[in-house]
């Protein structure tokens, strides 16, 4: 039988072994590191299945040049940066890996949620850089949980598993999601709110868990912070355009948000003039002690890749051998 050609497009630029461990019997692997489409460009067209991180876009530009591919899988939970709607139409299945990190991203939530309200990040800053003194109580965002409510914006794995911690740190959960059946929710004791703005006006802390779709662009914009309690706080470790970025600096700087904690951003790496981090690196701005931005690492562990990359590789694995597929997204 003639070796599949398969192609790791981002993100994984070590030496593939947990890919060979998977697929090496059957196919030659190559990963490309890419961060463009452009990057790619003539190199993967014959590839039989393609591995695609987050890194990296993948747009009719490249899909419409593949020749004998049976399956894109995006090695991760989101594939909004993957045209499926056309791949479907070039007869290509997308699949995704769902179910590799739920946990992570839950602790990164709450993780980014303590380190803002017990003013971890803001103390440490200001100490390390000889701000004020000692005594911290004047200026300090701490702040008590307990009773306090923690919105969710999407109460799927990620959103649910964030929900029950922050029910055992003694919150109030409350969720907005127009397309999660009733069930669940009461399983978990948690408060469906129909309307999106009642949840913005009681929400202590937002934390956002929807995929990025036409309908959960910019779902928190300028509007929606308004609506949210003065001195409250905001959690993205969605996806970036899930959130307008460039609207949280004036919200911070009004009080309207005591802090902002965002793993993810609409363009990654983000440009240097982002607003948002503008305001961030500038030591005269609020923003520089109470604005959080980490390296879309919310999903990151070794554990966690590992799971990953061994899904998608079997997934590539069952696409070669004409089993049935999981997973498909479209
Ligand atoms: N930062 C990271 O490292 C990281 C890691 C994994 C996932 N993610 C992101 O987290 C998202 C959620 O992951 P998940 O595993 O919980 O997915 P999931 O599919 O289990 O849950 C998503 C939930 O969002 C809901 N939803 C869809 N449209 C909505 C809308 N308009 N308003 C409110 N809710 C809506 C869905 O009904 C579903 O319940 C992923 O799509 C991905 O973009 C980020
Ligand atoms: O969607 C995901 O799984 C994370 O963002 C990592 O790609």
């Amino acid at each position: 039988m003639p070796r599949f050609r398969v192609a790791v497009t981002d993100f994984i630029n070590d030496d593939l072994s947990t890919e060979r461990d998977v697929l090496g019997d059957i196919a030659d692997i190559t990963a490309y590191d890419a961060y463009t489409e452009a990057d790619l460009a003539g190199k993967i067209d014959a590839a039989d299945a393609v591995m695609i991180y987050h890194n990296l876009e993948l747009t009719r530009t490249t899909i419409g040049r593949l020749t004998n591919c049976k399956l894109i899988v995006r090695c991760g939970v989101g594939f909004d940066n993957v045209d499926h709607r056309y791949a479907r139409e070039r007869g290509i299945p997308v699949g995704n890996v769902p179910d590799y990190g739920t946990e992570e991203v839950a602790d990164s939530a709450i993780g980014l949620m303590l380190a803002m309200t017990r003013g971890i990040n803001f103390l440490n800053n200001r100490l390390q850089r000889k701000v004020g003194t000692w005594m911290y109580t004047p200026v300090a965002p701490l702040r008590r949980l307990r009773g306090r409510v923690f919105g969710v914006i999407g109460l799927g794995r990620i959103g649910a598993a964030a929900a029950l911690r922050a029910k055992a740190l003694g919150m109030d959960v409350a969720f907005y999601d127009p397309l999660k059946p009733d069930g669940y929710d009461k399983a978990i004791g948690v408060r469906r709110v129909e309307k999106l703005d009642d949840l913005l006006r009681q929400s202590f802390v937002l934390s956002v868990h929807c995929p990025l779709t036409p309908d959960t662009k910019n779902i928190v914009d300028a509007r929606a912070l308004s609506l949210m309690p003065d001195g409250s706080y905001l959690v993205n470790t969605a996806r970036g355009a899930t959130v307008d970025a460039a609207a949280i600096p004036a919200a911070v700087r009004s009080g309207k948000l005591a802090g902002a904690a965002i793993d993810v951003l609409p363009f990654e790496p983000p440009p240097d003039d982002h607003p948002l981090l503008a305001a961030w690196r500038d030591p005269a701005d609020p923003c520089h002690d109470r604005v959080i931005v980490n390296p879309h690492s919310a999903f990151y562990s070794e554990e966690g890749l590992l799971d990953m990359r061994v899904k998608g590789a079997q997934a590539c694995r069952r696409a070669l051998l004409g089993e049935p597929l999981r997973n498909v997204v479209n």
